[in-house]
């Protein structure tokens, strides 16, 4: 009997061809290639991906063996689960996987912003030693506006915390106690917007959330303040974002996430108070291990037609694929 074919389509951790077993057929392919992907997809019985690869109608319709779609990470923007869904295939993710090193990541960004740390170290090392033209700012004592206090908003709470922060939160759909056992007072987001000196978003690209965080938002911030994006690119407008920091209206970004990936001729780029990584948020080797095999546990759930705990969706059940 032919084993099923699971296609990785992105760069995961050797955890996950490990944790998929012996009964699978792994192949391999540049997903952010639209004709290679299109073209290997169709013998897949599963598609493992990350950010990079769209998995969108074509694709899923493209994939005509396709049983489940593995999304190794959170963020499910770049996957068409409604047409998955029609198409009866599963969709899985590991929800909790990168969290902590993606609450990591923006602490650290945040950080770079407020001591000017890359633009500080590049003078350095172009040979000069400029101290007083990157005082930075302190964490202790400001406020800290939490848009969207999920998962990696609630880690992101804890930790800027301790670094003596007044954190408040917008999020419409948290209910109970939570924020108040974190100490988080939760307010609307124009109030946020007003009185927070670093305002760092932490929610899904959504029809709702795409430019939340518009021209008329930023024009309520402090000129102080400073913007942190490692949720999704969108979600800050960046032309708004542009503006507002070109004409000193705040004070500074910090962007693991764009738009386009990658953000050719982006002139946020160009920007000196623009700090910016390239969506590295979930990039450790503690999450690629934990994406990687949580993702693959689950895909061979769903290839032996067995329950899988992190689905997303829910078409309709098929009998499994024996190797
Ligand atoms: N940069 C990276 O590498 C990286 C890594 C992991 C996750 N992410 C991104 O971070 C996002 C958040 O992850 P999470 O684990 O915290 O998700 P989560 O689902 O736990 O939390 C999202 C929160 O956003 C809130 N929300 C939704 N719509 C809102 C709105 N319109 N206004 C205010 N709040 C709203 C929800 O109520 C929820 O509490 C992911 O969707 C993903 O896109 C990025
Ligand atoms: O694939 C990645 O590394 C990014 C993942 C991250 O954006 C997520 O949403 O989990």
């Amino acid at each position: 009997m032919k084993h099923p074919v699971v296609l990785i389509a992105d760069q995961l951790s050797p955890a996950a061809v490990d944790a998929l077993g012996e009964g699978v057929e792994i192949r391999h392919c540049d997903g952010t290639d639209r004709a290679v992907l299109l073209a290997a997809v169709r013998d897949a019985d599963a598609l493992l991906v990350r950010s990079g690869t769209r998995a969108d109608a074509e694709v899923i319709a493209a994939g005509t063996r396709l049983k489940v779609i593995g999304r190794a990470g959170v963020g499910l923007d770049n996957v068409d689960v409604d047409a998955a869904t029609r198409a009866g295939v599963l969709v899985v993710n590991t929800p909790t996987a990168n969290i902590v090193s993606a609450a990591e990541m923006t602490c650290a960004l945040l950080l770079a912003a407020a001591r000017n740390l890359p633009q500080a170290g590049r003078s350095l090392k172009q040979g000069s030693w400029e101290r007083s033209r990157f005082t930075g700012t302190e964490l202790s004592g400001k406020v800290l506006g939490i848009v969207g206090l999920g998962r990696i908003g609630a880690l992101v709470a804890e930790r800027l915390a301790a670094f003596g922060m007044e954190v408040i939160s917008y999020d419409p759909y948290v209910a109970g106690g939570r924020p108040t056992e974190l100490g988080i007072e939760m307010t609307g987001l124009d109030d946020l917007l007003t009185r927070a000196d670093f305002v760092t978003v932490h929610l899904p690209r959504t029809p709702e959330t795409v430019g939340l965080i518009g021209a008329e938002a930023l024009a309520k911030a402090k000129p102080t303040a400073y913007f942190v994006n490692v949720a999704r690119g969108g979600i800050i407008d960046e032309a708004a974002l542009t503006d507002a920091l070109r004409a000193g209206r705040i004070a500074g970004a910090a962007l693991d996430v764009f738009e386009n990936e990658p953000p050719a001729d982006s002139p946020l780029l160009t920007l000196d108070n623009v700090v910016a990584t390239p969506h590295l948020g979930a990039s450790t080797h503690e999450a690629q291990e934990k994406a990687g095999t949580q993702v693959a546990e689950s895909v061979a759930l769903a290839l032996k037609g067995a329950p899988v705990p992190d689905a997303v969706n829910a078409p309709r059940p098929f009998a499994g694929v024996s190797s």
